[in-house]
């Protein structure tokens, strides 16, 4: 008897799950086939792809349509392909797809569950509105000298290291180190001490949040394609010691700089003058938060950009070559460029540009319906009726699938930083090239902010891009850089690894400048 009503539910279930898969044909939206237990999302779960890469493979299986349907799990979700209905959904219909589908809990996780990034709704707006201006201009310009000085204990690294016979990198983790310097002297105050000692805690903790494992491989699995389990199990994604951690620095800093009247106009004294300034409403969670927020969102992706920006200068001699001229002819002028002069090295700027197309950090923008919407049929109008799209359903942004179109980039995989130079960077379709998303919630950036002929990089974008620049000088006026065998090419995503890494690493040779 049980065995039979055992059966019974095991049919039932399966006939539930592939009613539940009936969803997109109903609504005339072509799909890719689900799978029986996890939809379109299963490949993530045994590591064989990043949901990145299978949002992307899913824009590049359906060339003629402007959005695709797929299935996390059984729920449907969108994959956008348009440009122009992309620029929509992130700018203008912002009010009904205003949250990044990201679960933090707060009673769990308080330090992920407050990243703007996690937030969602009004508590979104509120911090947002918070810190933005803790990435003017103005503070970047303060900040510099600390970009720098990272910058010369790298040269210095570098140096010694080839003194004593080394000179071969793998570049991801020789920049996390440097990007980890930066941050932890921004946002907290405090020498990462990254090049000094081969377990610098920063580092250590950096490595914690972000080197895969099979248990965060795991978690975020759980999270992305299973949220309601990740809540049910209440998954957290900062162990206690990382959380411990950064609270404990972050009291000790403040009680410092109180005690001490040490004023270094950096992120932190921002948020000290935030904390003056809302009282109670901005209590000293609110402020490790924040930090930790800048440490996690800024030194991944800015070390990401770096690496890739070095290997392709270094596997492409012409690029080498101007690039090494520009730098040169503005270190004549000034002996360590300062802020605007940084900004004003053109091809430096294509070749970071470039970088952020073909390797982007993030291969995909994630966004959830938050009020009921009405998409035209994905094959235009007239070709159908117009598809209700619900409360809740994920609508994703295959960022790294439009940069490597044909379509819009021609031979997409070439390296390329004359895209990027003087008018042909006005020939690049809107809603194409995505590398810090678009939208309010982009990265740190300004509502409407979208015309790529008038692209400068805003807040978030600006820090991170600030420091890859400087690196990128200092290294450019000091080494000669050549690929590394050791790397593995053609490059190849490594799908284990949340922000964009490739199987093998990226290993380049660094030997001192040979001046003629
Ligand atoms: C080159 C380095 C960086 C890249 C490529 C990058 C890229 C991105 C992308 C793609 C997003 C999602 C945007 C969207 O969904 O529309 C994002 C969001 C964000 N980034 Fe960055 N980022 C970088 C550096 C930084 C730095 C240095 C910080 C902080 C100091 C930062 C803070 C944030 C925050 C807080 C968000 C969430 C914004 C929101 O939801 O409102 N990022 N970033």
């Amino acid at each position: 008897m049980f065995l039979l009503l055992l059966i019974g539910a095991i049919i039932v279930a399966y006939f539930y799950r592939l009613s539940g898969f009936r969803y997109w044909k109903k609504r005339n939206v072509p799909n890719p086939e689900p799978s029986l237990f996890f939809g379109n999302l299963g490949d993530s779960l045994t590591g064989k792809r990043s949901l990145g890469q299978i949002y992307c493979d899913i824009y590049r299986d359906f060339p003629n349509v402007s959005y695709v349907g797929f299935y996390k799990t059984v729920q449907p979700g969108l994959v956008l392909r348009d440009p122009q209905l992309i620029r929509d959904v992130l700018n203008k219909d912002f009010g009904s797809f205003h949250d990044n589908e990201f679960i933090g809990d707060e009673s769990v996780d308080p330090l992920v569950a407050r990243n703007t990034f996690s937030l969602k709704g009004h508590k979104w707006k509120i911090a947002k509105g918070q810190i933005t201006p803790c990435f003017t201009s103005k503070k970047m310009r303060e900040m510099h000298v600390f970009f720098q000085k990272a910058a010369n204990r790298l040269v210095k690294y570098l140096g010694d290291e080839i003194n004593n016979g080394g000179g071969t990198f793998e570049v991801r983790e020789l920049f996390a180190k440097y990007s980890t310097e930066v941050v932890a002297s921004c946002a907290f105050g405090l020498e990462g001490r990254t090049f000094d000692e081969p377990d610098a805690l920063f580092r250590k903790m950096g490595k914690k949040i972000f080197e895969p494992s099979f248990l965060s491989m795991v978690k975020f699995g759980i999270a992305f394609v299973m949220p309601s389990l990740s809540n049910i199990l209440k998954i957290r994604f900062f162990s206690k010691e990382v959380t411990e951690y950064f609270c404990n620095i972050v009291d000790a800093t403040l009680h410092y700089r109180k005690e001490n009247n040490v004023i270094r106009n950096d992120f932190l004294d921002s948020m000290i003058d935030l904390k003056k300034k809302l009282g109670d409403q901005f209590t000293n969670m609110d402020v490790t938060s924040q930090a930790v927020a800048f440490f996690t969102d800024g030194f991944e992706t800015s070390s990401c950009v770096m690496a890739f920006a070095l290997y392709e200068i270094a596997a492409n001699p012409e690029i080498f070559q101007k690039l090494r001229s520009e730098v040169d002819e503005a270190l004549l002028k000034q002996k360590e460029l300062n802020y605007d002069a940084v900004h004003e090295l053109k091809y430096l700027e294509a070749v970071v540009c470039e970088t952020l197309r073909l390797h982007p950090p993030g291969l995909a923008l994630f966004r959830v319906c938050t009020k009921p919407f009405t998409f035209p049929p994905p094959r235009g109008e007239g070709t159908g009726k117009d598809v209700n799209i619900e409360v809740d359903v994920p609508i994703i942004v295959p960022a790294y699938g439009l940069h490597t179109d044909p379509k819009y980039f021609k031979d997409p995989y070439v390296f390329n930083p004359e895209r990027f130079m003087g008018e042909n960077k006005d020939s690049i379709v809107r809603g194409t090239y995505l590398p810090f998303g678009d939208g309010p919630r982009n990265c740190h950036g300004k509502k409407n902010y979208v015309q790529i002929r008038y692209y400068h990089f805003l807040l978030g974008q600006r820090f991170g891009i600030t420091q890859t620049k400087v690196a990128l000088i200092n290294i450019m006026a000091n080494f000669d850089v050549t690929v590394n065998k050791k790397t593995i090419t053609p490059l190849e995503i490594d799908p284990k690894y949340l922000v964009h890494h490739v199987k093998g690493g990226l290993w380049l040779n660094f030997s001192r400048r040979i001046v003629i």
